[in-house]
């Protein structure tokens, strides 16, 4: 589970997110706000892209490398899709853990069913829809067995037929997850909201209390 102890981060003279402090257990955990109100700054402190000026950000009690522990989905799979073919790609994740051909080869192939996308695998990622784009980054994700799962607003690219279809395998994903995103409907069942505005936490609970907080303010 994620912990944010008093984050703040500052870019130059700007305070981006303020005094941060939160303890984040859930499985499915939303998060919501106006553009430039903090939140892909938040998620960037997950994995450690982001580093907070003040304050720390920590994975349980461990002092351990973030990345060790979080995957990040990016918005856009053509910034995590290095590889001309699908199975390199995933593979590609892989390198550095110093695994057998076999286990390599089991992982990818785990994965692309549990994603439904098996008959992806020896396809040019060049050539691949958004949607399959956006299922193959994930895949690259979870290939290597991370802890907990972020996305960054990963329906904004997708047409309502692969929107739903990624609806459903965020519901079935074996891992927690925090989403970023403007799509309400998508984290209606969510375990846990947080609403960012000016780089504070102004709303946190469920989605039934904090998402037509959240509407409400923005609508009127
Ligand atoms: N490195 C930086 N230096 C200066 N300002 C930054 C930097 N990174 C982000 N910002 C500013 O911080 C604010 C928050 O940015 P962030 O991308 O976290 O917002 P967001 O809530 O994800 O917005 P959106 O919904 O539009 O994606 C924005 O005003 C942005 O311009």
């Amino acid at each position: 589970m994620m912990i944010f102890d008093g984050v703040t981060v500052t870019r130059g003279d700007r305070e981006i997110l303020s005094e941060i402090d939160l303890t984040l257990p859930e499985r499915r955990i939303g998060v919501i706000g106006s553009n430039g109100a903090g939140k892909s700054t938040f998620l960037r402190l997950f994995n450690g892209l982001e580093t907070p000026t003040a304050g720390t950000v920590r994975f349980g009690d461990t002092d351990d490398d973030l990345r060790r522990h979080v995957g990040f989905v990016f918005q856009n799979p053509d910034n995590q899709i290095v590889f001309p073919i699908v199975e390199e790609d995933l593979a590609f994740g892989l390198r550095s853990r110093r695994l057998g051909k076999a286990e390599v080869a089991d992982r990818i192939a785990r994965v692309l069913a549990a994603l439904e996308i098996a008959h992806l695998k020896d396809r040019f990622t060049h050539q691949l829809s958004g949607g399959e784009k956006q299922l193959v980054a994930l895949a690259g994700v979870l290939v290597t067995e991370p802890d907990l799962v972020v996305f960054d607003e990963p329906t904004t690219l997708l047409d309502l037929a692969n929107r739903t279809r990624f609806a459903r395998v965020l519901d079935a994903l074996p891992r927690p997850a925090v989403v970023v995103t403007h799509d309400l409907d998508l984290i209606g069942a969510f375990d846990r909201v947080l609403w960012i505005d000016g780089g504070r936490i102004v709303g946190d609970g469920p989605p039934g209390a904090v998402i037509p907080a959240y509407v409400a303010r923005a609508t009127c």
